[in-house]
């Protein structure tokens, strides 16, 4: 694999802000041959730029390794066919994009490369403290170093799992890019019943973030399964018991799964958006 990578990246957001951050503290880039394009670029985006080297919406034209698009979805038909730099040739194209597919995306970039070569991966905000988990879907026009690279880009910013195709990484995305939001979700309940019961949210938040932060870091430590857990929480006819019951009458167990489906038809719908 060609180290370091001359990247470019089209968007910094929420999530390719969180990639590059971990990009940029590692070794992985050539920073002073790496570029962010970025309209409306947040201060934290400028401010790594300005720390790192790495250029921020510059005019100068350079040859660039990998071009992550990290813009939403709606926006690859209008984004992808401007995109001005014409020495795209033999750069390898990662999309972190829900839904949109390498064909899609192939199609959109036929003006900027003859036959590009798209890898689609679906990262996790985690990344920004590169705790992510980013799905990899195999695709027949990658090349063995192709996927070297990509790898290894999504390597540091967490774990990386392979899936077989695209359609396998639009099933699981729920489980992993959708499911930070869903966890979230669960320590904003939290807090909401600690305000309920009377105590202020500042407090309310305290305590619901650091049980579930607790949780987690408990999981990762213990050699024990998350059901062999969850029963060494629930003492039998106990409060927890009580809890967990009341969670399985309003259809808990079948809640996420059925979340994680939600998602996999958006993802189709989003194709070709
Ligand atoms: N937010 C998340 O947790 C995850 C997001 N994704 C994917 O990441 C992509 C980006 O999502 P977010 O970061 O959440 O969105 P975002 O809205 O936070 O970021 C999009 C960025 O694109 C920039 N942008 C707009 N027009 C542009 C243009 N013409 N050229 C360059 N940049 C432009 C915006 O200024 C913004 O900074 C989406 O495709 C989404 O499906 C994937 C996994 C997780
Ligand atoms: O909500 C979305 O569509 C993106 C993809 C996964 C997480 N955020």
């Amino acid at each position: 694999m060609t180290r370091p990578l001359k990247l470019i990246q089209i968007g910094a957001g929420s999530m390719g802000g969180a990639l590059l951050k971990a990009w940029a503290e590692g070794d992985l880039l050539d920073k002073e041959g790496s570029t962010v394009v970025d309209p409306r670029p947040s201060v934290e985006t400028e401010t790594l730029c300005q720390d790192s080297g790495i250029a921020l919406n510059p005019s100068a034209d350079h040859a660039y390794d990998v071009c992550v698009l990290a813009v939403k979805p709606q926006q690859f038909p209008s984004v992808l066919p401007q995109l001005s730099w014409p020495s795209f040739g033999e750069t390898l194209f990662v999309s972190i994009a829900a839904g949109t597919t390498a064909d899609e995306i192939a199609m959109l970039l036929k003006n900027q490369a003859d036959s590009p070569r798209v890898l689609r991966v679906m990262p996790t905000l985690p990344a920004k403290v590169r705790r992510g988990v980013s799905l990899l879907a195999r695709n027949p026009a990658l090349s063995a170093e192709d996927e070297q690279i990509g790898e290894a880009m999504m390597r540091a910013a967490g774990e990386v799992h392979w899936c077989a195709d695209e359609e396998e990484l639009d099933r699981l995305m729920g489980v992993t890019g959708c499911a930070p939001a869903f966890f979230l979700r669960a320590v904003e309940g939290l807090a909401k019943a600690a305000e309920e019961e009377g105590t202020s949210p500042e407090a309310a938040l305290a305590m619901a973030k650091e049980t579930f932060l607790g949780t987690a870091a408990l999981l990762d430590a213990d050699g024990r399964s998350p059901s062999a857990l969850r029963e060494a929480v629930t003492s039998p006819g106990g409060t927890t018991a009580a809890g967990l019951a009341s969670l399985e009458e309003d259809g808990f167990a079948q809640s996420l799964p059925k979340a994680v489906r939600a998602a996999y038809r958006r993802a189709k719908e989003l194709a070709g958006a």
